[in-house]
């Protein structure tokens, strides 16, 4: 039961399918799986069939034994009773492993579906939408999904079984079979009403699991802080007074179950003595047979299990579905970002052109307005503006990731949205303030750049960042493994393999968000030497942090609520006068080298 609660919470993307729409869907996904299927479903109809003859058989036998002459009959049945067990079992076998692999089949292929809709998402859906809940999406409600189909099929064979002995029982005794079924609706109401207490408790009970995990995973991730603030013992508290909260609520969870469910069990009991009364008054009265008195109690275990699963049967079916409807809506949700044409531009020469672009993340909150920028091939164009003055949204427009509302993008003169994506973000290189690496060696992060690329190919990129001289500081060289996201290697050396990655990658067009993290004067010098020649030769847009950077670019962008208010070079700019000086002064002077010296000049003074 515990996909039952999670990942309910709606998205934006959720839409209500129409229930013949869904189930056309998910038949959509078993129809490949119809041969399993209709084996299963067989099996489910013999084994119902041979099952009814167990307790039918058993009861004979009492009847038999009574009026026996000698034991052969009852051997009979005996070795009757033993072989409808063995091929029970067979049936079962048969119909476990075909419902299990259609099930694990449909499960891959919604599984498939959704991961495929994920990937192909523009960025904005990542926004908007928490990557933990796409994931319980993709992992979790496709699991809850194939959890509910094997429970109908369970409970189908179950309800088959039932149909069988009642239509049997009903030719022996019309009262008694009216009695049986009389007990329904009692047992359906008693399991829905437990139902519902043990929905609640187990709810608070989810809820206090996941904040000892919550609790549990913060201090870990914060530990670092905590410690620096000496704040171990207030967090250990925090911990204990959560604990103490978990284990009041599940020892309660633990009393109802265990006082609810024997309860179930007593309901039953009441039963089974209503019949053995009135049972055994008929068979008293000449009425009935033993065995079928025997039939009739027995009956009411059968009976037992199916009702009190129908009874919380449909609102699971109904989560099974909700949870199939949200993997539906998570593989049918619009992309933003849509392609007109696909166009390969072939080798590009680097030009972009913005005109009269409107943008905007969310509407009625623009970011660009009518904005108009120019970059010729292979010019060195450097961003820089306050915070949120726009500088990444122009560079995530150019890589394609969100759609612009207005205007036009060119690249060499194609309109954005005609190129081949695949083919367009193959010539685009991306370096990000912290580089994102893959869990794995240094070598196959820089592979990433050009899957196909040989090992010397990898090692030659690795060379051209200042020199190879950084491999000597990674312990295995290009086969030093990276960490969780790079955590393993220092960020100046993320950077320096962000760098070989793209130099293997060869774009046409970099775009790189450079560091504001200060890193060590020596992975600096190797960053900017690095850089140089990660930029030769191509366009190149560069968030720009650091002075050096400014200094030596075509063309400074700079930028204020998203427009320009002024470009230049760096000598140009300062004797403006205008925005850059100010930002210049405020910003970059400080990295100059006169003014560290003059700053080193004053602290010794
Ligand atoms: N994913 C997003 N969803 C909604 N609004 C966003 C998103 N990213 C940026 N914005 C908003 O768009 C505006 C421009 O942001 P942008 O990231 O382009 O600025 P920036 O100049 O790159 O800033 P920084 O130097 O801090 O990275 C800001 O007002 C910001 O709040």
């Amino acid at each position: 039961m515990g996909f039952l609660f999670d990942g309910l919470d709606a998205e934006g993307y959720d839409r209500k399918y129409s229930d013949r729409e869904l189930v056309r869907r998910i038949l959509r996904y078993f129809r490949p799986q119809a041969p399993r299927i209709i084996t299963a479903a067989l099996m489910i109809s013999a084994t119902a069939l041979i099952e009814a003859l167990i307790p039918i058989f058993i009861s004979r036998s009492i009847d038999e034994i009574q009026t026996a002459t000698s034991l052969d009959r009852v051997g009979i049945l005996a070795g009757a009773l033993a072989l409808i067990a063995c091929l029970s079992w067979v049936f079962n076998l048969i119909r476990q492993t075909m419902s299990v692999r259609a099930i694990g089949e449909v499960v891959l292929a919604m599984r498939r579906d959704a991961a495929d809709a994920v990937l192909a998402r523009d960025l904005s859906f990542y926004d908007e939408f928490p990557s933990g809940k796409i994931v319980s999406r993709v992992n979790s409600d496709t699991a809850a999904f194939a959890q509910v189909m094997t429970l109908t099929m369970d409970l189908l064979s179950r309800l088959l079984l039932v149909v069988v002995l009642i239509g049997y029982l009903a030719s022996v005794s019309w009262s008694l079979t009216l009695i049986l079924l009389g007990l329904a609706p009692l047992i359906i109401s008693a399991a829905l009403a437990f139902r519902a207490i043990a929905r609640r408790v187990i709810t608070a009970s989810r809820r206090v699991n996941a904040e000892v995990s919550n609790h549990i995973q913060e201090t870990v991730s914060g530990i670092g802080v905590a410690k620096t603030f000496r704040q171990e013992q207030a967090v250990y508290a925090d911990f204990l007074d959560v604990n103490q909260k978990s284990r009041r609520i599940n020892l309660r969870t633990r009393y109802t179950f265990s006082s609810i469910f024997p309860l179930l069990n007593l309901l039953a009991a009441v039963g089974t003595a209503l019949l053995v009364y009135l049972g055994g008054q008929a068979v008293y009265a000449g009425e009935l047979t033993t065995g079928s008195w025997f039939l009739f109690i027995q009956g009411l275990q059968s009976f037992w299990f199916p009702l009190t699963s129908i009874a919380s049967f449909w609102s699971q079916f109904q989560l099974g579905l909700a949870a199939g409807e949200r993997v539906f809506a998570l593989i049918d949700a619009e992309p933003r970002v849509v392609q007109v044409d696909r166009l390969d531009p072939g080798r590009l020469r680097g030009e972009i052109r913005f005109s009269e672009v409107d943008f905007a993340y969310k509407p009625g909150e623009p970011v660009l307005r009518q904005f108009n920028l120019h970059i010729k091939p292979g010019e060195r164009v450097a961003l820089v503006g306050h915070t949120g003055s726009g500088k990444s949204s122009i560079a995530k427009l150019i890589a394609r990731f969100y759609e612009f509302q207005g205007g036009q993008i060119q690249i060499d003169g194609y309109d954005i949205r005609r190129l081949d994506l695949n083919a367009y973000r193959s010539q685009l290189g991306m370096v990000t303030q912290i580089p994102f690496l893959f869990d794995g060696t240094v070598r196959e992060n820089i592979r990433y750049g050009r899957p196909d690329a040989d090992d010397e190919a990898v090692m030659a990129a690795a060379q051209r960042v200042g020199n190879g001289d950084w491999l000597s500081s990674l312990p295995a060289g290009l086969d030093t493994p990276v960490g969780e996201r790079g955590s393993g290697l220092s960020m100046g050396q993320r950077q320096l393999v962000a760098l070989a990655r793209v130099l293997l990658q060869d774009p046409a067009i970099l775009i790189l968000d450079e560091a504001t993290a200060s890193i060590d004067p020596l992975t600096e010098a190797l960053i900017q030497e690095g850089l140089d020649e990660a930029m030769r030769g191509r366009t190149a847009i560069i968030i720009a942090h650091r002075l050096s950077t400014v200094r030596e670019v075509d063309r400074i962008i700079v930028l204020r609520h998203g427009t320009i208010l002024e470009q230049g070079t760096h000598d140009q700019l300062l004797a403006a006068g205008g925005h850059y000086a100010e930002l210049y002064n405020t910003y970059f002077r400080h990295q100059s080298l006169e003014y560290i010296e003059a700053a080193g000049r004053r602290d010794a003074a």
